[in-house]
This record gives structure tokens, sequence and C-alpha cells, in this order.
């Protein structure tokens, strides 16, 4: 009965891998939280050990450990990456400071076409602020790598930065020659206008 029916839809499931790197105590698993479940839960996480993992629809996201002794861990997951979100925060200094030995461990393990993300967490804590967004600004222009302030505690720009990063590897995935050309730093910017979202720093 059904022999002449062709299939006329085809669905392919891409996991899009996106991985969460910075120092120990930044805010990769506080992130991923507030993405994920839409809530904070403050000074309740132990450290990450090696990897953890969710999954939003076919967005899977690895959150993994910023302490160095799981480094070797973290690099295995590097090279499958299709994205990663690089966090520091905005009032340690230090994890800034990291971040260019960061980026070296990514060029080193991660493929070469991978998209990367730079943000400057805990944006909330401005009283306490020991990096300023422009020089966060300044340090993402020099690698070329789109970057925001988020704070995983009010969820201000969390949504956005995962949703830019689906988006980026989406438009990769599934480029089409009749597609205008997605692009990311314009995507954000015009989200940021939209909600006004800059006015809260
Ligand atoms: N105020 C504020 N606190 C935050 C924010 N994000 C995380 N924190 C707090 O910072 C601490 C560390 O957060 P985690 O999410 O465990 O940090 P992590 O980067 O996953 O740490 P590791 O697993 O050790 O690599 C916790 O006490 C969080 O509650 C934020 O945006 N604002």
């Amino acid at each position: 009965m059904f022999r002449d029916k062709k299939p006329n839809c085809v669905f392919v499931c891409v996991f899009l891998q996106t991985i969460l790197v910075g120092d120990s105590g930044v805010g990769k698993t506080s992130l991923l939280v507030q993405f994920d479940q839409g809530k904070f839960i403050p000074g309740s996480f132990s450290a990450t050990v090696g990897i953890g993992f969710t999954v939003s629809f076919l967005f899977q996201i690895w959150d993994t450990a910023g302490q160095e002794r799981f480094r070797s861990v973290t690099h295995a997951y590097y090279r499958d990456a299709h994205a990663l979100l690089l966090l520091y925060d905005i009032t340690n200094k230090a994890s800034f400071d990291n971040i260019r030995a960061w980026l070296t461990e990514i060029h080193e393990y991660a493929q070469s076409n991978v998209v990367i993300m730079l943000l400057g967490n805990k944006a909330d804590m401005s009283g306490d602020r020991a990096i300023r967004r422009d020089e966060g600004e300044r340090l993402a222009r020099e690698y070329s790598v789109p970057f925001m302030e988020t704070s995983a505690k009010t969820g201000v720009n969390v949504d956005l930065a995962f949703t830019a990063v689906a988006k980026e590897l989406k438009h990769r995935a599934i480029q089409h020659p009749s597609e205008p050309t997605f692009q990311i730093h314009e995507y954000i910017e015009a989200q940021k206008e939209k909600s006004g979202c800059c006015s809260y720093f």
C-alpha cells in the first residue's frame, strides 16, 4: 500500500557540543544551571570534578573543572567541541589574566574553526569589580572573539550568550547559499540594544 510513498522529510540530529571553560570559581556551573533551569543557587556547588554536562534540545553543553589537576581530562573534550564559552570573573583579576593561557590551550587542543566566546561573569557584583568592561572588550577584540558580561545570579545575558553560540553553530552546520550570512557580533549587539541590557552595568 505504501510502496509508492517516498519519504519527504528527513530529520538529522546534530549534537552541537559547547564547552564551558575558565578558572575554578568563575561560575561555569552556575551559568549552566541558570541557562538550563533558570535559577541561581548561591554557593551550592562543589568544584566540578572533570566534566559535567547537560543537554538542551540538541545543544549539548559540557561543564568542565577549572582546577589545574583536572586539566588533562578537559583537553580530551576540546577536540570534539564546536564551541567554547571562556569565562572569567569580573571581580577576580587572576581569572582574567589567565584568559590568555586558556586561549593558548584552546588553540593547541581544539579544532581551528571552533567558535569561542569570552564572558565576564558575576556582572551583578559591580561594586567588587576588578576588571572594567572595556578591558574585557579589548581582550576579545585582540583575539577576534565575541564578548559580553553575564551574571549567573541575575541571568543577565545568559540566554543571549548560549543563543548566539547556538545560532552561529546552526548557521555553520546548515549554511545554505540563499541564507544571509549570520554575523555573531552583529546579532549580539542588536539583541543587547533590544533588551536595553547594558544600562544594567
Ligand atoms: N554573585 C554571583 N556569584 C556567582 C555567579 N556565578 C557564580 N557565582 C558563585 O561563585 C561560586 C563559584 O561558582 P561555580 O559555578 O561553582 O564556579 P565553577 O567555575 O563551576 O567552579 P569549578 O567547578 O571549580 O571550576 C559559587 O559560590 C557561586 O554561587 C554570579 O554571576 N554572581
